[in-house]
């Protein structure tokens, strides 16, 4: 059983009401592959998920930001993974570098979250990458590694977690890791997946790419064998996210 291509559509903190109902126009009137072929994702503002939860298609599904990395009670301003659950929504992005780095995520507690989400039944999209300063300095497997071990460690079953790989220096900067920047560090997390969890696992667990992924880059990116699809920012409020999704029949013709 191959891959199946997964594309997540990274809103951060954008939108009006109006804006959403627009992106989510877009979305329900165009042509998409099918959904055999592309896993398609979306993840607005916590405020606009039942909004967008009840108007999307519902071939496309929808994720939560982050979420508590415990059981809700006194925490305010925090959403707890049972309230995702209880709302229906199926995914959870955890451990986005601008959390990491702005709110000072470990990976311990990233790790905590991952786990706990899926104990709640969520979905995760668990992020992992590097910082311009660690790949100049040679040491982009062992932080994508140890953000990936802190993952590891806690959970036993991958069935539910997507991997993204998102290079903090390609976030937002228009600077895209080269096809093969992606498919290296894609095809050495396969592998630390494979020694420390399982072949199976390896094998089986998606590793996307995010980081200025757009509809003129996604092809040739999408074309690497250990590429298995896009988290997506910016672009996944216009119209391009529409190529990018289709993207995915660049693996169905490989
Ligand atoms: O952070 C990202 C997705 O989570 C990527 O953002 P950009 O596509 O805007 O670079």
């Amino acid at each position: 059983m191959g891959r199946k291509f997964f594309v997540g559509g990274n809103w951060k903190c954008n939108g009006t009401i109006e804006e959403v109902k627009k992106i989510v126009k877009l979305l329900n009137q165009s042509q998409l592959p099918p959904p055999g072929v592309v896993e398609v994702v979306v993840s607005p503002p916590y405020v606009f998920l039942p909004l967008v939860q009840s108007e999307l298609r519902p071939e496309i599904q929808v994720a939560a930001q982050n979420c508590w990395v415990k059981k809700g009670g006194a925490y305010t301003g925090e959403i707890s993974a049972e309230m995702l659950a209880n709302l229906g929504i199926p995914w959870v992005i955890l451990g986005h570098s601008e959390r990491r780095a702005l709110l000072n995520e470990t990976n311990e507690f990233v790790g905590d979250k991952v786990a706990y989400a899926l104990a709640q039944g969520l979905k995760v999209i668990a992020c992992v990458g590097e910082t311009l300063e660690q790949r100049e300095s040679g040491s982009t497997l062992e932080v994508v590694a140890a953000q990936t071990k802190a993952i590891a460690e806690r959970v036993t079953d991958w069935t539910n977690i997507v991997v993204a790989y998102e290079p903090v220096w390609a976030i937002g900067t228009g600077k895209v890791a080269t096809p093969a920047q992606a498919q290296e560090v894609h095809l050495e997390l396969r592998k630390w997946l494979a020694a420390n969890t399982s072949p199976e696992v390896a094998e089986s667990t998606r590793i996307i790419y995010g980081g200025s992924v757009n509809g003129a880059n996604c092809k040739e990116l999408g074309g690497q064998p250990d590429v298995d699809g896009f988290l997506v920012g910016g672009a996944s409020l216009k119209p391009e996210f529409i190529d990018i999704i289709k993207a995915a029949e660049v693996k169905k013709s490989a």
